[in-house]
């Protein structure tokens, strides 16, 4: 990471109301210190501005794009067919189908533009993220060294859980 403030990983989402589950995105991206960019990008509400985003991504120098939506999720898979930047999508739960609408519009795209789907929720914004992390850190050393720590000690606190029982 040569220039801490040019951001690698963008993080866009259709709503301010997907903060709630897309923060866990940024705070990983934050715990290992790799640059980002977060705002508010509809394909839906905003389609001049996602075309804007996803055709200068690549050239902006962003390795990945970690795009979350509720709904009707249509969001990353139109980024993905914008640009050859890897899209890491996320199902953000949505009121009435609770995710599994936006799970299904992320997942289901057809052969050729892909779209890496993460579980619905904050596991697969920190997913997504980590994923993210992982793909930086295969031409940055000290970034797989974060990660490698990250595991040892998720590992070791897993291995500390104490039931009630004990
Ligand atoms: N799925 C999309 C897109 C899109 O895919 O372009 N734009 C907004 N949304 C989603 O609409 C839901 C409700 O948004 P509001 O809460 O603003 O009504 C959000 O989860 C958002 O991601």
């Amino acid at each position: 990471m040569s220039d801490q403030h040019k951001p690698l990983v963008g993080v866009i989402m259709g709503s301010s109301s997907d903060w709630d589950v897309m923060q866990n995105a940024v705070n990983i991206l934050k715990q290992f210190g790799v640059p980002f960019e977060a705002q508010v990008i509809s394909a839906h509400r905003m389609p001049d501005e996602m075309y804007a985003y996803a055709r200068s991504a690549r050239a902006r120098g962003l390795r990945a794009i970690i795009a979350g939506a509720g709904g009707a999720a249509h969001l990353p898979g139109m980024v993905a067919a914008m640009t050859i930047v890897p899209v890491l999508g996320v199902p953000v739960p949505s009121k009435y189908l609770r995710g599994e609408d936006s799970m299904l519009s992320i997942l289901q795209m057809p052969k050729g533009v892909p779209v890496s789907t993460f579980a619905i929720g904050e596991a697969g914004a920190a997913n997504a993220a980590l994923t993210a992390v992982a793909m930086i850190a295969s031409t940055d050393q000290a970034l797989a060294e974060k990660l490698e720590a990250f595991r040892v000690s998720q590992t070791e606190a897993a291995k500390a859980m104490k039931l009630p029982l004990e």
